[in-house]
């Protein structure tokens, strides 16, 4: 019976030399796991994943491309204070206080609020460059630090 039966396509059982014990190397990302996959490993290219799926919490200022939204019809803060109510939320964030998705949901400027922020998968070229630069940066799980675009002031937690 070959060693790797039952492990998942993209995925290969080594055994630790120090240990002994059983480990699985992803053969894309070579990184190695204790547990055995459930499921293939996803081939990602040396470029990175064509799409991601990404939140943001959106504040926007006077200066914003359109200072209106489902919040506040005119929006008059500043940029410098947008940043500051934004720099709140990430702060409550990091410290366990509130999810990003609630946050999102009562303080986004950004239409998504009504998804906890959550704007689904997207490649490359479907957002203003500051964010999809800023995004596609981040690694599963990771929250960016503020990210300026034509719309406001955002900081983003990529999801997927
Ligand atoms: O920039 C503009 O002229 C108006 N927009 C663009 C927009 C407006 C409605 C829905 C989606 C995008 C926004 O201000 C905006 N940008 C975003 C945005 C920006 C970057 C990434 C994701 C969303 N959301 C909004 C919004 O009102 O809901």
């Amino acid at each position: 019976m070959s060693d790797d039966e039952g492990v998942p396509p993209g995925w290969e059982k080594r055994v630790s030399r120090s240990t002994g014990q059983a480990y699985y190397l992803n053969m894309y990302t070579k990184e190695s796991q204790w547990d055995k996959p459930t499921k293939a490993a996803t081939p990602v290219s040396p470029s990175g994943p064509s799409k991601i799926q990404a939140s943001h919490i959106l504040v926007k200022h006077r200066e914003s491309r359109r200072p209106s939204s489902w919040r506040e019809e005119n929006i008059t803060r500043s940029k410098e204070e947008a940043l500051e109510i934004l720099m709140g939320h990430r702060e409550k964030i990091v410290g366990g206080e509130v999810s990003f998705a609630e946050l999102a949901a009562k303080y986004s400027d950004c239409s998504s609020a009504k998804r906890g922020g959550d704007l689904g998968p997207f490649a490359r070229g479907a957002m203003q460059k500051p964010f999809e630069d800023a995004a596609f940066a981040l690694k599963v799980g990771e929250m960016s630090g503020p990210v300026f675009t034509d719309s406001g002031v955002h900081i983003i937690l990529r999801t997927e």
